[in-house]
């Protein structure tokens, strides 16, 4: 008998609020294809403000905003972006740059702390006088935090360095922002100092701010005009958005202020995990809301058989391979539900490592 439910599948699994709901029941709207609904008017100049940015667009999910922004950018045949082999962009949105955008992607190795070798990023660079035979490079995409490395933070100082080189070669540089918001609280600096150095970023409502639904894209004024026409293209153009707007300026208002505390429930959990046998987490690299735990070489432990077990205490957990589970903390995850998810594990652990002693 399953005694209570702790989804640490990813910060996306969040139900809305009873405010989200109220505010959802209650929000001015209009059709905001034929003109602009008054909610995602107010969320776009709200988000625009908060990224030091001139204009907004909310888009239905993070990997439309990504595409979108990739593809503003890349607007002539033959272009090339330079990005992570292990970022979002790269693996989790179908190729979706290439089979939709016609973008070609030029990829770098993500390093363990999410960043990519600024030598090996300028080095990426095409020549222009190449141009007969390669793509031409137009953009670089960062991604922060940087989800395949375990939620961790690329500093201010790293973004402005990757944004000068874009500057010195005449491109674009896009943040992927899914978890901007985490990697500001973290660091202790400002969402629009962050991405400073950005033409584009793409920020995630639906994560750890816990909306229901969407991202916004942030540029220059032109940008998002582009990207608004390209949105409707997509099929992202949308009648009265305002229902989810309002939902996601509450969860700006109620869990921002949250997403500290995020972490430390984060850094209490690795911890924890970190104690038990057969188990190994790099405390220091949990940065933000994720953690990765590693089952030890001869430890008799799968991610399978854990995820299993766990599922049967109401723990939801997703593998990263067979060695490797993430484990995603959100406002809906009490301390409460840190310790039962410790104390199960525990039991778990024992179990499969001591099966004669249950
Ligand atoms: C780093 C990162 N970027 C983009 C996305 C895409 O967002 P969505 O799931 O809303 O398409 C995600 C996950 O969902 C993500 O983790
Ligand atoms: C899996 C991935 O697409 C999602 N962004 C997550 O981190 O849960």
């Amino acid at each position: 008998m399953v005694m209570r439910t702790v989804d640490l599948r990813s910060d996306t699994v969040t139900r809305p609020t009873d405010a989200m709901r109220e505010a959802m029941g209650s929000a001015e709207v209009d059709d905001d294809v034929l003109g602009y609904d008054p909610m995602a008017r107010r969320l776009e100049e709200e988000i625009a403000k908060m990224m030091g940015k001139e204009a907004a667009l909310f888009v239905p999910s993070g990997t439309m905003g990504n595409l979108i922004c990739v593809m503003v950018h890349c607007d002539v045949r033959g272009s090339e972006v330079i990005l992570g082999d292990n970022c979002h962009i790269h693996v989790y949105e179908n190729g979706g740059i290439s089979t939709i955008g016609g973008v070609h992607p030029k990829t770098i190795k993500n390093e363990e702390d999410g960043t990519m070798d600024l030598g090996a990023i300028e080095a990426a660079i095409r020549d222009p006088k190449g141009s007969t035979f390669y793509p031409s490079t137009r953009l670089i995409c960062l991604e922060n935090t940087h989800a395949n490395s375990g939620g961790r933070c690329l500093s201010v100082e790293y973004t402005d360095r990757v944004g000068e080189i874009a500057k010195r070669h005449g491109l674009k540089l896009h943040i992927d922002g899914a978890r901007l918001f985490n990697a500001s609280i973290a660091l202790g600096v400002p969402v629009h100092r962050l991405v400073q150095a950005a033409d584009s970023v793409s920020v995630c409502l639906s994560k750890g701010l816990g909306a229901p639904i969407g991202s916004v894209v942030v540029g220059s004024q032109s940008f998002i005009e582009k990207a608004k026409t390209l949105r409707k293209t997509l099929g992202g153009g949308m009648r009265q958005i305002g229902v989810l707007c309002a939902a996601a300026l509450v969860a700006l208002q109620e869990n921002l202020p949250k997403l500290q505390f995020d972490h430390k429930k984060t850094k209490l959990l690795a911890e924890g995990l970190n104690q038990m046998k057969g188990i190994r987490v790099n405390v220091t690299a949990v940065e933000t809301n994720m953690i990765f735990m590693d089952m030890e070489d001869g430890s008799k432990l799968t991610a399978e058989k854990l995820r299993k077990s766990l599922t049967e205490y109401g723990i939801l957990v997703i593998p990263e391979n067979s060695s490797r589970i993430r484990m995603v903390i959100h406002h809906q995850i009490t301390t409460s539900d840190v310790h039962y998810t410790l104390s199960c594990l525990q039991q778990a652990v024992q179990m499969i490592q001591e099966p004669s002693r249950n």
